[in-house]
């Protein structure tokens, strides 16, 4: 018998998957809506004006080198990031108090953070929306973290079940770690309303739990940087822990770049350092040190005034495109009298419409629309241009019909 004959062929990932399945179609009109990814009104994937400005000037730089990067990453990079999530004058900033270290995109921000709570926060259960992103649930259990679920999502309302919420938050045995999408839930694109953050927050600082805050669309959501962090804010600033995994692959385009940080917000200085040290042990293990390329772009367009500037504005250019989908989506379907109630495409926030539309109905739009999008029925809107919004809508209009 061969070695590994008998290992099982594992499945595709549900997310990444669907991609996988419509590059086989070979229909002239078949639609990726799954995976969450930017593409333009052409259908094409997006480098920013920004992005290849600061690559030109990388590029022209000769002073640069190939050499390793510390195990925390690039620290102006570090400092830029956390300074973008956090406003300058929080006062954990201003008192030192976070450590920043530079990690492979939002998944490896996740995953070290994970192994890092299971090494030195043990005996937490992590309590997870419901739903959430899929990937959450492969994580946390692969670091060893116990996971939990707390209710999110009303399906009737197509809204916050803050009850729902709030009563999983208060029955979680204190000190428990609460998972928190910092803005743009994925895959419900529904977010507590400011004063629905208070409330979330108060428990969370009343239980003594720990929040991990997952922010990979900040200022993709609304267009607003600061909009988008309120809520990370204002956990930041009340002088409890946190930990926030960012992402820089939508907001600012560098998917294939994998660049991210994770921060941990202490008490003092002092443990901000001690912890900073710990998590480079966990790092070397894994991975020894992050790539430098796509540190390198976000260190020159943000710390460049004028390129900051510009990738801010092409940040709303990116955010209103997709309302504008929701806007022409929403349309269509009124145009079609398509049966059903669907303010929600217009309510929702972020990258994804959370359509309700059920796995068989996914597959009828698949099988006889070429329309390719994840089995809960959430829809990339990015996917979408206004020459294909009719026959997203024609399908939709066909399976609920
Ligand atoms: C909530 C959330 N957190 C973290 C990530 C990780 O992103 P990255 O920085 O690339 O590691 C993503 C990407 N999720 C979209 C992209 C594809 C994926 O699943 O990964 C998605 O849900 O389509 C999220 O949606």
């Amino acid at each position: 018998k061969c070695l590994w004959e008998d290992v099982e062929m594992a499945p595709e990932d549900p997310i990444l998957g669907v991609t996988l399945a419509y590059n086989k179609d070979t229909s002239a009109v078949k639609l990726n809506l799954g995976v969450g990814a930017y593409r333009t009104e052409e259908g094409k994937p997006f480098v920013l004006e920004s992005v290849r400005k600061a690559e030109a000037i990388l590029a022209a730089d000769r002073s640069r080198n190939k050499e390793y990067l510390p195990i925390t990453g690039l620290a102006a990079f570090n400092k830029l990031s956390r300074e973008l999530i956090l406003e300058n004058d929080c006062p954990a900033l201003v008192e030192n108090r976070v450590a920043t270290i530079q990690c492979l995109s939002g998944t490896g921000s996740l995953r070290v953070g994970a192994d890092f709570l299971a090494a030195h926060y043990p005996n937490a259960a992590i309590y997870l929306p419901d739903p959430t992103w899929g990937n959450h649930k492969g994580i946390f259990p692969a670091s060893g973290l116990c996971m939990k679920k707390y209710r999110y999502y009303n399906s009737q309302s197509r809204g916050l079940d803050i009850e729902g919420m709030i009563k999983d938050l208060k029955s979680a045995p204190s000190g428990s770690v609460v998972l928190l999408h910092g803005c743009a839930h994925n895959p419900t694109g529904v977010d507590p309303l400011p004063e629905q953050w208070e409330v979330i927050r108060q428990v969370i600082r009343d239980k003594g739990h720990l929040p991990f805050f997952d922010c990979a669309y900040q200022g993709f959501a609304s267009g607003d940087l600061s909009q988008d962090a309120a809520a990370v804010r204002s956990f930041a600033g009340d002088g409890g822990e946190l930990l926030i995994a960012q992402s820089f692959a939508k907001n600012m385009g560098l998917y294939g770049e994998r660049v991210g940080a994770l921060s941990v917000v202490c008490r003092s200085e002092v443990i901000a350092k001690k912890l900073e040290s710990q998590v480079k042990i966990i790092i070397r293990k894994m991975y020894s040190s992050p790539p430098i390329h796509g540190a390198s772009i976000v260190t020159t367009v943000l710390g460049d005034k004028e390129l900051r500037e510009e990738w801010m504005s092409e940040l709303r250019g990116m955010a209103n495109r997709i309302i504008q989908m929701r806007k022409q989506l929403y349309d269509a379907l009124i145009l079609r009298e398509t049966p059903g109630d669907w303010s929600h495409i217009l309510n929702q926030i972020g990258m994804f419409t959370y359509s309700g539309l059920n796995k068989e109905q996914v597959a009828v739009m698949t099988r006889d629309y070429h329309v390719y999008m994840t089995s809960n029925g959430r829809i990339s809107m990015a996917g979408l241009s206004p020459s294909t919004v009719p026959h997203l809508a024609d399908a939709i209009h066909a399976a609920v019909t």
